[in-house]
């Protein structure tokens, strides 16, 4: 019973979390668009951090613009988005426009001599992620910040998550993100070639992301990539499912599966293999290592290994696990196993962490916030962050994965060969 309401409280201040009072140069925040993931990536956790108004949002459509302030409580209202970069009292641009004008609209706003907090993925390919970030104006002294929003690394979950085991030490990762089918209709920009939609752009970016950091490596060999095209009346450059297996430098391997339209995967499968699947909601990776001991005990040679799932690592916030399952096995002429499963949930950093801030109810978000903020004000050697070569490199995966699956990468803004 105690248990619930702590976990009732923690869900409602991450939507409604107590306002900080402002400082007086607080840094001024516009967004470009009055798009749907804005209020959780950015408004609400606004509310709660000292340092950061949100103060202008820019629509294609002034009514859509207004109709969104004022909901939001957001007090000037752009026409444009070129009129919202060009406002000299912004401090900072959120981009969260479709994937394929990331590009164009950051590189616009880093020109104006603003920080940019871009989503993910950061760009439509890896072309566009050097032209943007090895781009000159990122090297010069008091150069903007600029932070691919990859929120889940942010989350003390995830780092602690990474404690758990030695990269060199992974044999298999596998990594399930599905989406309940009907959840985005086919019209999204997520199924729109031009705008660099497809799976892997979206949940995919995930999937690939958390494997390169749990081999803190890059892959060395795609072993396979395979998808499942938009049905019929719909542009088959999309993959509404993505399938790949990669190897890594260490031999291990990490299999992805991610699905936006996700159905099936119940009993009966001829009647149920369309409904929509919402029995694997919770996007769930799987880490198993190499066995860390081998001894003789007793006659017996015995060997320990550990499975790590986590549970929600996208949004461990809401909720997520960390099972840790130990399995020693004693062999000899016959074969006896002993099964250890701890959990862990992590939603705070220790107190041995540096003295970094966090709140139970803080939103993968919501600590993004805090780190981007402390870049922009110099204070860089504070904790997590996503440089720009690890972007590069994000993106270099993506693009090898969808080669390797027959499907053309997403295409190049022409704001590249013209640098606007
Ligand atoms: N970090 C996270 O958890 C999440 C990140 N994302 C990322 O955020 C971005 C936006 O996603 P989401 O908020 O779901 O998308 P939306 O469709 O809600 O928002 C995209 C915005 O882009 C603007 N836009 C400009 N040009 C176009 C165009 N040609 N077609 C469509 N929209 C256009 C629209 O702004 P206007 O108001 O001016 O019309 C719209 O509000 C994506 O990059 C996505 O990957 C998405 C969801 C979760
Ligand atoms: O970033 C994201 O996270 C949540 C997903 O539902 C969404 O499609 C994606 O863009």
């Amino acid at each position: 019973m105690f248990a619930l309401f702590h976990y009732l409280k923690r869900l409602y201040k991450i939507f409604k979390p107590p306002v900080a009072p402002k400082s007086t140069d607080a840094l001024r925040f516009g967004i470009l668009g009055a798009a749907n993931i804005a209020p959780m990536a950015l408004i609400i956790p606004a509310r709660s951090h000292p340092d950061v108004i949100v103060a202008a949002v820019a629509a294609r459509d002034s009514t859509k613009a207004e109709a969104f302030a004022k909901k939001y409580g957001i007090p000037v209202v752009h026409k444009t988005y070129d009129d919202l970069i060009a406002d000299p009292t912004i401090d900072c641009i959120y981009n969260p426009l479709p994937n394929g004008l990331h590009y164009e609209w950051t590189l616009k706003a880093l020109k104006a001599g603003k920080h940019v907090l871009l989503e993910k993925p950061s760009v439509s390919n890896a072309t566009e992620a050097k032209s943007l970030f090895r781009h000159p104006i990122l090297s010069e002294p008091d150069a903007p910040v600029l932070l691919e929003a990859f929120h889940y690394r942010f989350h003390p979950a995830w780092q602690f998550f990474l404690t758990l085991f030695k990269p060199e030490d992974v044999e298999e990762v596998d990594v399930q993100n599905h989406l309940m089918a009907g959840v985005f209709p086919h019209h999204d920009i997520r199924f729109n070639y031009s705008l660099a939609g497809g799976t892997l752009m979206d949940f995919g970016t995930y999937a690939v992301n958390s494997v390169r950091q749990i081999f803190g490596s890059e892959p060395s060999t795609i072993k396979s990539a395979t998808y499942r095209p938009m049905p019929d009346g719909h542009d088959k450059q999309i993959d509404q499912a993505i399938y790949a297996t990669y190897e890594f430098p260490n031999g291990g391997t990490a299999k992805i599966e991610c699905d936006l339209q996700s159905r099936g995967g119940y009993w009966f499968p001829w009647l149920t293999k369309n409904w929509p699947r919402l029995n694997a909601f919770l996007p769930t990776l799987s880490v198993k290592l190499r066995p860390t001991e081998e001894s003789v005990v007793n006659g017996l040679r015995k060997s320990t290994r550990k499975m790590i799932v986590f549970h929600n690592y996208m949004g461990p916030m809401f909720y997520h696990r960390m099972d840790i399952i130990t399995t020693t096995e004693f062999s000899g002429e016959s074969v006896k196993s002993e099964k250890k499963i701890q959990y862990e949930k992590v939603y705070k950093w220790s107190k041995s962490n540096g003295g970094k801030k966090g709140e139970e109810w803080w939103a993968t978000y919501r600590y993004q916030l805090e780190e981007f903020v402390n870049w922009v004000r110099g204070r860089k050697d504070h904790g997590v962050w996503v440089d720009g070569e690890d972007s590069i490199r994000q993106m270099e995966m993506i693009d090898q994965t969808y080669l390797k699956s027959g499907l053309p990468l997403r295409p190049t803004s022409k704001a590249v060969d013209g640098d606007m």
